[in-house]
């Protein structure tokens, strides 16, 4: 699970390109040049018409009906001899009005409800879908044709009603997409860092639904112009003389037997215009498709892959007496799973005191990630706290809400991922990202907060912050990045550092700067950390005390130089079998023979029995708690005794 970023730069022209503009990015394919040149064209036409047409498109001429295309009248003439170029010209203008009315009145309903729906979800969301379920199924002719009744056949008022009706499907698809994002880790790093949820909606939901949203906006303009034009052929609308689409359909219908012709230019356009949109919508659906593609490496990790651990202690070794600023009691998290529910961690608990840094190891599954996760309120949402505490300066975060642990995130507990890449929004420069963090937490002016993060950066010890701030993520290099994660993390001056395995992606070479880094921080800020690591190295540089996980339970826990002199339970013994003196620096955890079990799967009584040197009939016999074996120490073992023998 461990990947190595590499220490250049991440080159990604094809995301650099995606973020460039959708627009650009369609205009600059055939379909999508041919497409947009052809729409606006016609919106340019259209508007030019008093200037463009060659006649007016009322006056008759009874001497000329029925003519076809001539160099007078280059697209003939109808029935009643008006010039066929001047009338298309004047009839695109309600048509493309109707358009354009629908199109609004579906985007100012679909877009703010789809987006809030899909990042707030919970009982809003669900009512919000029961009143799409409704809408959509109310058959929406029926309703047009009511409103022109009450309306004096106003297609605006249809068109508006249309936009609001078909809005109900635009507003699911945008949903799924903020629901998409929403996963993303750099907008739970944003709410992490302290960011509202109006700000987070506005800078990095809504940009990455914009695609989807065009998407659907071409698609309902092509259904719209099919149906503003289908009203108008009824004879709703603007009545005659009015030149209208669905009108000229309409006329020539009557002499269709006799001048054939007279269906193509109003026909043929409305063709166009509805292939038109359709292109338009495909292409950006393509190219959105594409830059989701190419940003790939940049999307959240699934759950399963991550990383963190805790460990259960009564009073985890930390050898001073200063209060435990984050203390987990008996933490159970339990998951809902295809195959029923699943109970990850049990009675998981740990201490991290101020100034201290408390290091949770453990092999891969051991529940590191969910108990990071746990204690920051960010559970995935099949999983829940159904037991025990989780305290951050004596307050409940289990119980808290959504707006109290707002407060004290980014403030009070900060995070840094193992993949800094992912918490930093593609789309945004540097700079900008790290101001909003800095707006966030403080009402500084945009040039008070611009300084401050040039000191954050200089505090991260970034070469040349000026230059920095102009770029974007995927221009620099995962070490910089995890500076800039770190940076953002420190915008509020957080009294606790969350670190989820924040050297694993990295640089072997790049790793030992960014513990030093961490180390240096934290003793000019005396914060204090939990960081969570598959690395001995890491638990020796940086840590004072230890919790090792296992199989869903903290197995041990003690200062750090305890655990490396004597270890207090089998697994972490085995796990140290290497001897933390003869492993490589920052090499992984070493395995131990076979698997963590999963969480359906684990034995009865000791959880480690199956793979333990030490079992004994006993330890099947029930569920070990953990018991102290010394000052400040704790193991989840009933046979410490015989480790200790085989010293
Ligand atoms: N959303 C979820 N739904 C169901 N099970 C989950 C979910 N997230 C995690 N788990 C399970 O919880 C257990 C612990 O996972 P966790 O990611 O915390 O382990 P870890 O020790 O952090 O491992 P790693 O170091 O590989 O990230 C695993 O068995 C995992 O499959």
């Amino acid at each position: 699970m461990t990947t190595t970023a590499p220490e250049t730069p991440t080159a990604l022209p094809a995301a650099a390109d995606a973020h460039r503009g959708i627009l650009r990015s369609v205009l600059r394919t055939p379909r999508g040049s041919i497409a947009g040149g052809f729409l606006l064209l016609l919106i340019l036409a259209t508007l030019l018409a008093p200037v463009l047409a060659p006649a007016d498109p009322l006056r008759q001429n009874l001497h000329h009906v029925l003519e076809t295309p001539s160099s007078r009248y280059w697209l003939g003439t109808d029935s009643l001899g008006r010039d066929l170029l001047s009338r298309l010209l004047y009839g695109g203008r309600p048509a493309l009005a109707g358009v354009l009315e629908g199109v609004l009145a579906q985007l100012v309903v679909a877009v703010p409800l789809g987006v809030a729906t899909g990042y707030l979800g919970g009982r809003f969301d669900r009512f919000v879908m029961r009143v799409c379920d409704i809408v959509m199924s109310v058959p929406t002719i029926v309703i047009l044709l009511g409103v022109l009744t009450i309306f004096d056949r106003s297609i605006a008022a249809a068109m508006i009603t249309l936009g609001v009706l078909s809005a109900a499907g635009t507003l699911r698809v945008v949903r799924g997409a903020a629901m998409t994002v929403r996963q993303e880790l750099y907008v739970s790093a944003a709410e992490l860092l302290g960011l509202g949820r109006v700000q987070i909606i506005f800078r990095h939901i809504l940009p990455r639904c914009r695609g989807v949203i065009i998407v659907q906006t071409s698609l309902f303009a092509a259904v719209a112009i099919g149906i503003q034009t289908g009203l108008t052929f009824l004879g709703l609308g603007p009545p005659p003389p009015s030149p209208t689409w669905g009108g000229m359909i309409n006329e020539s219908a009557v002499t269709l037997s006799r001048a054939p012709w007279l269906l193509v230019p109003a026909g043929g356009l409305i063709a166009l215009t509805v292939l038109a949109f359709g292109i338009l919508g495909d292409v950006v659906r393509d190219v959105t498709a594409q830059s989701h593609t190419s940003s790939g490496g940049l999307r959240a990790r699934p759950a399963s892959g991550r990383r963190t651990a805790e460990a259960p202690v009564e009073e985890p070794g930390s050898g001073t007496e200063a209060p435990a600023l984050l203390r987990v009691r008996d933490l159970d998290v339990t998951f809902l799973t295809p195959r029923g529910e699943r109970e990850v961690l049990t009675e998981v608990g740990f201490d991290v005191r101020a100034g201290r840094t408390l290091g949770l190891v453990g092999e891969s599954g051991s529940g590191k990630s969910v108990t990071a996760r746990a204690v920051l309120g960010l559970l995935e949402a099949n999983g829940a706290v159904t037991g025990g505490s989780v305290r951050f300066r004596g307050r409940e975060l289990t119980r808290a809400s959504r707006k109290e642990l707002a407060a004290i995130r980014g403030t009070g507990i900060a995070l840094i991922s193992q993949e800094p890449m992912v918490a930093l929004d593609p789309s945004f420069r540097i700079g900008a990202q790290l101001g909003e963090v800095v707006r966030a937490h403080t009402r500084m002016s945009r040039g008070a907060a611009r300084r401050r993060v040039l000191e954050l950066l200089e505090m991260v010890e970034l070469p040349d912050p000026e230059e920095i701030v102009t770029r974007y993520p995927f221009q620099i290099s995962g070490g910089m990045a995890q500076r800039v994660a770190i940076a953002a993390a420190l915008a509020g001056s957080p009294e606790l550092l969350i670190a989820d395995e924040p050297t694993t992606a990295l640089d072997v070479t790049v790793q030992a700067d960014i513990l030093a880094l961490l180390r240096r921080i934290q003793a000019d800020t005396g914060m204090a950390v939990l960081i969570v690591t598959h690395d001995w190295g890491v638990v020796a540089d940086i840590c004072s005390d230890v919790a090792v996980m296992y199989a869903g339970q903290v197995v041990e826990s003690a200062p750090v130089e305890d655990v490396f002199a004597r270890p207090s339970h089998p697994y972490t013994a085995a796990l140290m079998a290497a001897g933390p003196e003869h492993a490589p620096r920052r090499t992984p955890i070493k395995a131990v023979e076979g698997t963590v079990p999963p969480p359906g799967d684990r034995p009865a009584g000791c959880r480690f029995r199956t793979r333990c040197p030490l079992a004994e009939a006993d330890c099947a016999e029930q569920e070990i708690p953990l018991l102290p074996v010394g000052e400040h120490r704790t193991s989840r073992c009933i046979h410490t005794a015989h480790l200790e023998a085989r010293r």
